[in-house]
């Protein structure tokens, strides 16, 4: 297969391989498989035939320059997208096997399934407790409050939080740091015990200190819970991911274990991406 590689990459200038990576990771398993996705909105064509699969404990990176489709594309693995009206998703995307696009999947149980951090932290206006509590409560996980308790400690222990905030668990959310909030929101994400969390640039809005702890918390998760990041920071990718995939223009460029992705790149516009020579 041939690509061609010109400065600017307009879509006509490039040819992308045929495959677009992602063969399925027997050994490891698949959680996640998307076959030929297609995400329009209204006319505008955002990703075009995706094919990846996600290995289930692993921290999977989207890296890939501005408007390239990253974000567009995590947001179909928890039907994100449905949200947006003129967004249409088309293909084949499979949590577990099951595809995630049937009509008789319940959109709220596959986002508990399938969590969601953003890129700003927004805790609800609510209580440090309650920002926790909430999502175990409406999804009928804990039947009493000491299960409840429980939970919210559990959840802002694992997110390396509950040292900071044990004896200020009613004061409001968005008192905390930028740095705590995310974690908070991150506790908020596994309190209803999620498979895949998926990070939307989680640390941009952070420093440097608060963002060493997540990405210290990223490596951790990794354990108990598959992890999906769209990522600017190449160093972020390379320093939290086992996989990363690269985007442009819609298009799955390549993907494939990160140190590989980014010492020896197989396509030539990840190689120009990686060293700096466009984004
Ligand atoms: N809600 C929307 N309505 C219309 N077009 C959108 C919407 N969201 C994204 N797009 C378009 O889809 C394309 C992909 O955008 P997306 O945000 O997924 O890219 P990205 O790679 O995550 O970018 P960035 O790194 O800047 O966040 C862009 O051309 C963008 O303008």
């Amino acid at each position: 297969m041939t690509m061609t590689y010109q400065q600017p990459h307009t879509e006509a200038s490039v040819s992308y391989p045929e495959t677009t990576a992602g063969s399925p990771l027997v050994a490891g398993g698949v959680k996640v498989a998307a076959r030929d996705a297609n995400v329009h909105y209204a006319d505008k064509h955002a990703i075009k035939d995706v094919t990846l699969d996600i290995a289930p404990h692993e921290v999977t990176a989207f890296i890939g320059p501005s408007g390239c489709g990253k974000s567009t594309f995590l947001r179909c693995l928890n039907r994100m997208n449905d949200t947006i009206d003129i967004c249409r998703v088309t293909g084949d995307i499979r949590l577990d096997g099951e595809d995630i696009y049937d009509r008789k999947v319940d959109v709220v149980q596959l986002r508990a399934r399938v969590g969601m951090v953003f890129q700003k932290p927004n805790p609800f206006p609510k209580s440090i407790y309650e920002n926790v509590a909430y999502g175990p409560r409406i999804h009928g996980l804990v039947s009493h409050k000491d299960e409840l308790d429980a939970v919210v400690h559990g959840s802002l222990e694992r997110a390396g939080l509950l040292n900071e905030v044990q004896d200020r668990l009613e004061s409001p959310g968005t008192g905390l740091s930028g740095g705590q909030q995310q974690r908070l929101c991150i506790a908020r994400a596994i309190a209803v015990s999620p498979e895949v969390i998926l990070m939307d640039e989680p640390c941009s809005a952070l420093d440097p200190i608060a963002t060493a702890k997540i990405e210290e918390l990223i490596d951790e998760l990794r354990q108990n819970y598959t992890i999906v990041i769209v990522t600017h920071s190449m160093q972020q990718a390379a320093r939290v991911s086992q996989r990363t995939a690269f985007f442009h223009l819609g298009n799955l460029v390549e993907m494939g274990d990160t140190e590989t992705i980014f010492t020896n790149p197989e396509h030539k516009l990840t190689q120009g991406y990686i060293t700096g020579r466009f984004g």
